[in-house]
């Protein structure tokens, strides 16, 4: 259905391809994974297939792309359309319509299907995707995940021959990942579509695969035998590589049924106590329990190298007021006693538009906490974040930053307590290359000069100096946008989603990097929809329902309570207390 004879890709700066010499068939009617490093060219692969590489993202393909026999170099995306569905990273890119239920029609009224068709397909696109509710919404009005949600309905609708979705599940909450993957297998199985699926949760998706395409080296075949030479794997693979299980289990059922030896070993860790807790406790030396040391201060306490004016900051793109910690320097004298929490909101409600968004939410942070916020897609888990900056005003009850009321608060003075990493990272990139924007963030955090920079090769090695932000992949845009707040070093650091199309090395980077700053006395609140990352770096975990928080405690006692938020590990060692593959090493390592 699809195949690639001898294609390359070269962008036009670049001195290498980033798709060479590529030979390959994907056969009608099967679900194919593509998998591999950020940057290495998965989006690239699946816009050649799609037309849009090169026809709207610039750079030279040679060689031949076909889809059902269209060469889709000589026919753009509108005349693949009506074979190829295309979801991409940013689903707001697609949309062409304002509300939900016109959105979800609009790719069957241009091929001209009958009405009653559309209504009934619409109908079942709305209740399989849960999105039922939001038909009448203003598109602009919703979640990053309902987003997501319509972005993938919207090229179900219509049916058409071939899929292609890349990272489709990274703003889903687990359980709609779990819908829509098995919405795709449903069409793959009764349909017979094709279906070609970039995505770094493997955890979520290697067991709906019935083939896995494993680049830079394009080496495809079946699941379990990619998986066992593949340098990227799920947590359940990592585990059955440390216990040496043969063959590898790719799913959580198919591990439990081989975990009893490992359970064994491990018996007398947990008789012992172990494990204490999600991560290495911090040394009692550091100073946990106070506000990080600001670092130096210029002697007027203003930014030397100010843009306010400048898009991302003050009333930019997204309307409203947005606060990102880019604009200004490191964090300055704070003024803190170590007792006054970071965060403190009481009886915080937030309404947006007709959405109650969050409600009575009571929450303290201190310095030193790793919080992660959990919950379904709309839980108001983006909103509590922008809340905590000042962008969003409380409608009523209080919020309380280091002390100060956040919206109230001059932005230069709030700067110096609180950072965020928006959901969407180009909200803070305006630079015209990577190396630009890093020397704004140095001079913003009055950082030394290069410190920006190192974080992104720290974060995710290979990313060039000149490239235009606009052309870095998805998870390099994510790296840039971490490093240039991480230069700040705010106390408060708020992350939301702070995953999306990391690798899973990249990824165990970012978590040793927070752990660090979480031992310096930061605090840390992350939105994220990744258990594992929460497993791993998260100490306290707070779940979010319907603007209300529902639990809050521990993360191993709230994540275990809750299989849509229990990692892998948590899973098939059950009742054992683990939560990371990390765990069970140093355990098995102790135990020898
Ligand atoms: N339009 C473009 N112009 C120039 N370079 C580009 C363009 N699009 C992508 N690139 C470069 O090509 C390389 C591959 O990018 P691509 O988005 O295909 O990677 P990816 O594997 O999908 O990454 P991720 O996992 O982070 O989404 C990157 O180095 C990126 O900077
Ligand atoms: N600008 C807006 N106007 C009106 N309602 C909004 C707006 N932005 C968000 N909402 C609604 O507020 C609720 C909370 O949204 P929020 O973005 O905080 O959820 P979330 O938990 O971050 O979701 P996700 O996991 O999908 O990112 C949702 O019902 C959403 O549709």
């Amino acid at each position: 259905m699809i195949r690639f004879e001898n294609v390359s890709v070269r962008y036009e700066e670049d001195a290498e391809p980033t798709l060479r010499n590529l030979d390959l068939t994907v056969p009608e009617g099967e679900l194919v994974l593509l998998v591999g490093p950020s940057g290495v060219g998965k989006s690239t692969l699946l816009g050649a297939v799609s037309g849009l590489v090169p026809h709207f993202t610039g750079g030279t393909l040679t060689g031949r792309v076909t889809v059902d026999g269209r060469d889709t170099r000589t026919h753009p995306p509108r005349e693949l359309a009506d074979v190829v569905g295309t979801v991409g990273q940013d689903p707001s890119a697609h949309f062409v319509t304002d509300t939900v239920e016109d959105e979800l029609a609009y790719g069957m009224e241009s091929l001209g299907l009958a009405p009653g068709v559309m209504r009934r397909r619409v109908e079942e696109t709305l209740d399989l995707l849960g999105l039922a509710e939001l038909r009448d919404r203003p598109i602009a009005t919703l979640s990053g995940g309902q987003r997501q949600r319509v972005a993938i309905g919207s090229v179900l609708t219509p049916h058409p021959k071939v899929l292609v979705l890349d990272e489709p599940t990274s703003a889903l909450d687990p359980s709609a990942a779990e819908d829509v993957l098995a919405v795709l297998q449903r069409l793959v199985h009764d349909l017979g579509t094709t279906v070609l699926l970039a995505e770094h949760r493997l955890e979520r998706v290697v067991q709906y695969a019935d083939q896995v395409l494993l680049l830079p080296d394009a080496v495809m075949g079946p699941p379990s035998a990619v998986m066992s030479v593949s340098p990227i794997h799920p947590p359940v693979v990592t585990l059955g590589r440390l216990a040496g299980w043969t063959p590898l289990p790719l799913t959580v059922r198919d591990a439990r049924r081989r975990a009893g030896g490992l359970k064994e070993r491990l018996e007398p860790m947990v008789s012992a106590g172990i494990p204490a807790g999600p991560l290495p406790l911090p040394s009692p030396s550091r100073n946990r329990g106070s506000a990080p040391d600001p670092g130096p201060q210029t002697p007027d306490g203003l930014n030397t190298h100010t843009k306010a004016d400048a898009p991302g900051f003050g009333k930019g793109r997204g309307g409203g007021f947005s606060l990102f910690p880019r604009s200004r320097r490191r964090p300055q004298h704070t003024d803190t006693p170590p007792t006054t929490p970071l965060v403190l909101t009481t009886s915080l409600h937030v309404r947006r538009a007709r959405v109650e968004a969050l409600r009575k939410i009571d929450l303290r942070v201190d310095p030193g906490e790793t919080v992660a916020l959990m919950g379904r897609n709309g839980a108001g888990k983006s909103t509590l974040l922008a809340a905590l900056v000042g962008m969003i005003a409380p409608t009523s009850g209080t919020v309380r930053i280091a002390g100060r009321a956040p919206h109230a608060t001059d932005p230069r003075e709030l700067i110096r307590q609180v950072g965020l990493v928006p959901q969407e990272p180009r909200d803070l990139l305006y630079a015209d290359t990577v190396a630009a924007e890093c020397a704004a963030a140095d001079a913003d955090a009055d950082a030394a000069d290069g410190t920006c920079r190192a974080l992104v090769s720290e974060l995710l090695p290979g990313v060039a100096d000149d490239t235009h932000p606009r052309d870095l992949s998805e998870g390099q845009r994510l790296a840039l946008a971490l490093a240039v707040v991480l230069t700040g070093r705010p106390p408060l650091l708020l992350l939301d989603e702070p995953t999306r199309g990391l690798d899973y090395a990249a990824k165990a980077r970012l978590v040793e990097h927070l752990r660090a700053l979480a031992e310096d006395g930061h605090a840390i609140v992350l939105a994220t929809h990744d258990v594992e990352l929460a497993a791993e770096l998260a100490r306290r975990v707070v779940i979010v329902a319907d603007g209300e928080v529902v639990a809050d405690g521990p993360t191993a006692e709230v994540v275990v309570s809750s299989p849509a938020f229990s990692p892998q590990v948590a899973k098939i060692l059950a009742p054992q207390p683990w939560l990371t593959v990390e765990q069970v090493e140093r355990a098995l390592e102790e135990a020898r």
